[in-house]
C-alpha cells in the first residue's frame, strides 16, 4: 500500500508558493514534498537536465534499488493533466482509505494547476516523493508521478512539444494522453509523430518500444453513444483505431503505427466537471464544486489507474528496471533524443543541398562548365551548413559540432556524384570512345593500305586484323550504349578508348592500359571459369607508379 505521509496538510498549503524558485543547488526549504523540475526549456529552446535534483530522487536510499513504476500526463497544453496529476498525488497519499478524494472544501494541491489561457507547466516535473507500493505479487516497488508540459502552447516549436512528449513516453511505464471531447485524427497523427521522435532515439528493439497508453478523453460529451468509463473507453477506442482494407493508406498507417508502438492501449472517457471548474477563476479544487458525475468516475478512474494490481513497472527491452536504472535511462534518452536531433538537422541540411544542386546540374540540366559547378557547390553548401547551424539542437555547440563535420563530409561526397554526373552530359566526354575507336580505324586502315602497297603483308595484316578488332569494339560499344546491358564490359571500353584518348606519352597510356587491364582480370575469370589460378598477391592492381 501507499505510504503514509505523517503530517497529512504538510503539503496542503503548497500551491499558493512558486514551485519553480526550488533548485537542486539549494536545499528543500522545509523537506515537504513538492514538484521538482527535472527537464528544462529554456529560452532560446534548448533542454537542460537537472541531474543533480533527479539524482536526489531517484538515488535516495528507500527507492534506488526498487523496480519503478513511472506515470506521466501529456498532452495539449490547458486540458487539465495537472489538476488531475493532484488527484493521483491525493490518491497515492491516502491510499489505505476508502474515502481517498478527501473532505470536500479541501483545495487541490501539488503540482501546479490553474485557470486562464496561458500554460503553466513548463518541461518535466517529479513529485519529489516517491511512493512505496505493494504489488500483489509480494513485490514493493517505487511509483513515480510525472507532470509534462503541454504541447502546442504559443511559445513552444513543435520539436520542443515533441521533444517533452516523446521524452516522458520514453520514460514513463504508463503515459496518460489527456485529450479534450473527442479522439480526432490529428490527436492520433501527433501521438505518431511523437512516438515516431521517441522512436528515432530508442535502439532497434524487436520489442515494442513503449508499455502502456491511456487515451483520457476529457469533457467526452455523448455517453449516450458510448458510456463514460473504462469499457466505454475501450469500444469507443476500439472503432477509432480500427484498420479496415477501405481506409485510405494514410489513416491506416497512423493506426498501424499507434498499435506497433504501445504494448497497452486502453482508454477512459470522463464527464464534464461543470461549469466552476472550466470557468470560475476562483475555483481551487473543492470537490464540492465539481460535478458529481465527474467525482463518481475520478473514483473510477484513479484506482484503475495506480491500484497496486494495475501500475505496470518499467520495462526496457523486456526486463523490468529500478530507479537507479532510469536515471540512467533518463539522461541516455536525453542524449539520444539529441543524437537524433542533430540527425535531423543534418538531413535537413542535406536535403536542400540536394535539391539546389538538383537545380543546377540534375539530370535535365545541361552541362556546366566545371569551374562554374565548383563555384555554385561552394555556395550551396555554405548555405547548407547555414541551414544547419541555424536549426535550434540538443546538446549544445560541442555536441553538435561533430554532426557538423559528418553533414561537410556528406555534402562533399554528394558533390563528387555530381560532378560525374555533370561530366557524363559533356558531349566530347561521351564522344571520346568512338571518337578515338574510328581514329584507330582509319590509321590501321590508312597503315594496312601503304604497308599491302609497299608489300609488307604481315604489317599489313596486323593492321587489318587491328581495324577488325576496333569496328567490333566500336559495335560492342554501341550496342552496350544502347541497350544498357554488359556495362561492365562497355566501362573496359571506356577506359581502354579514355586512356588512348587522353595519352601524354606513351608510358603514360600504356600504363593506364595496364592498370584497366589488372583491374578488370575478373572479367577474365568470369569468361573463363576454371581459368589459370593465380595467386592472391598478383591479383593486386598496381596502385603506385614507379
Ligand atoms: N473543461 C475542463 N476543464 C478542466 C478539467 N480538469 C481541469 N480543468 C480546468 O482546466 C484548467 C487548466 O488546468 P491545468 O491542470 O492547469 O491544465 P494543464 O493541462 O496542466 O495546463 P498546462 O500546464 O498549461 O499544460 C483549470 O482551470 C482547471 O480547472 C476537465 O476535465 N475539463
Ligand atoms: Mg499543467
Amino acid at each position: 500500500m501507499a505510504k503514509h505521509r505523517k503530517e497529512r496538510d504538510s503539503w496542503g498549503s503548497l500551491s499558493d508558493k512558486p514551485v519553480y524558485d526550488w533548485s537542486s543547488e539549494e536545499e528543500e526549504p522545509d523537506g515537504r514534498a513538492r514538484p521538482i523540475q527535472v527537464l528544462l526549456v529554456k529560452d532560446d529552446h534548448t533542454f537542460e537536465l537537472d541531474e543533480a535534483a533527479l539524482s536526489r530522487i531517484l538515488l535516495s536510499a528507500e527507492v534506488r534499488d526498487r523496480e519503478v513504476v513511472a506515470i506521466s500526463v501529456a498532452g495539449a497544453f490547458r486540458k487539465g493533466k495537472s489538476f488531475l496529476m493532484d488527484f493521483m498525488l491525493r490518491y497515492m497519499y491516502n491510499h489505505a482509505s476508502e474515502g481517498w478524494l478527501g473532505v470536500a472544501d479541501e483545495p487541490l494541491t501539488g503540482f501546479s494547476w490553474r485557470g486562464g489561457s496561458e500554460r503553466e507547466t513548463t518541461g518535466i516535473q517529479i513529485w519529489s516523493e516517491v511512493f512505496l507500493v505493494d504489488k500483489p505479487d509480494g513485490t514493493k516497488v517505487a511509483v513515480l508521478l510525472m507532470d509534462t508540459q503541454g504541447t502546442f502552447d504559443s511559445q513552444s516549436t513543435l520539436r520542443d512539444s515533441a521533444t517533452v512528449f516523446a521524452l516522458s513516453t520514453m520514460i514513463s511505464s504508463m503515459q496518460v494522453y489527456n485529450i479534450s471531447q473527442n479522439v480526432q485524427e490529428d490527436d492520433l497523427q501527433h501521438l505518431q509523430l511523437f512516438t515516431e521522435y521517441g522512436r528515432l532515439a530508442m535502439e532497434e528493439t524487436f520489442l515494442k518500444p513503449f508499455q502502456s497508453m491511456i487515451f483520457l478523453v476529457r469533457d467526452w460529451s455523448f455517453p449516450y453513444e458510448f458510456p463514460y468509463g473504462q469499457e466505454g473507453g475501450m469500444n469507443f477506442l476500439e472503432k477509432r483505431l480500427k484498420i479496415s482494407e477501405n481506409q485510405h493508406e494514410e489513416l491506416q498507417n497512423v493506426r498501424k503505427h499507434i498499435h506497433s508502438c504501445f504494448t497497452n492501449i486502453s482508454c477512459f472517457l470522463m464527464p464534464h466537471p461543470g461549469l466552476k471548474v472550466a470557468t470560475n477563476p476562483n475555483f481551487d479544487g473543492r470537490i464540492k464544486e465539481i460535478d458529481g458525475e465527474f467525482i463518481n468516475n475520478l473514483n473510477v478512474l484513479v484506482p484503475w489507474l495506480l491500484s497496486p494490481e494495475n501500475i505496470d513497472v518499467k520495462e526496457i527491452n523486456g526486463s523490468k528496471i529500478t530507479c537507479r536504472g532510469l536515471l540512467e535511462y533518463f539522461k541516455s534518452m536525453l542524449q539520444a533524443t539529441a543524437e537524433a536531433n542533430n540527425l535531423a538537422a543534418v538531413a535537413a541540411a542535406k536535403d536542400l543541398y540536394s535539391k539546389k544542386m538538383e537545380q543546377v546540374c540534375g539530370g535535365d540540366r545541361p552541362f556546366l562548365a566545371p569551374s562554374e559547378l565548383q563555384a555554385r557547390h561552394g555556395a550551396i553548401r555554405e548555405e547548407a551548413l547555414q541551414v544547419f547551424k541555424g536549426v535550434k539542437k540538443m546538446g549544445g555547440e560541442e555536441f553538435s559540432r561533430r554532426y557538423l563535420q559528418q553533414l561537410e563530409a556528406e555534402v562533399d561526397e554528394v558533390f563528387v556524384q555530381y560532378i560525374k554526373h555533370n561530366d557524363s552530359k559533356n558531349i566530347f566526354h561521351a564522344a571520346r570512345t568512338p571518337a578515338t575507336l574510328f581514329v584507330v580505324i582509319f590509321v590501321m586502315y590508312v597503315a594496312a593500305g601503304i604497308t599491302g602497297f609497299v608489300g609488307v603483308d604481315v604489317i599489313a595484316s596486323v593492321c587489318n586484323m587491328v581495324l577488325g578488332l576496333a569496328l567490333i569494339t566500336l559495335c560492342t560499344w554501341a550496342y552496350i550504349r544502347y541497350s544498357g546491358e554488359y556495362r561492365e564490359l562497355g566501362a573496359v571500353i571506356d577506359q581502354v578508348a579514355g586512356a588512348l584518348w587522353d595519352q601524354g606519352s606513351t608510358n603514360e597510356a600504356l600504363y593506364k592500359l595496364y592498370n584497366v587491364a589488372a583491374n578488370h582480370r575478373h572479367l577474365y575469370h568470369h569468361a573463363f571459369p576454371g581459368g589459370a589460378q593465380e595467386d592472391e598477391a598478383a591479383e593486386e592492381p598496381v596502385r603506385k607508379r614507379n
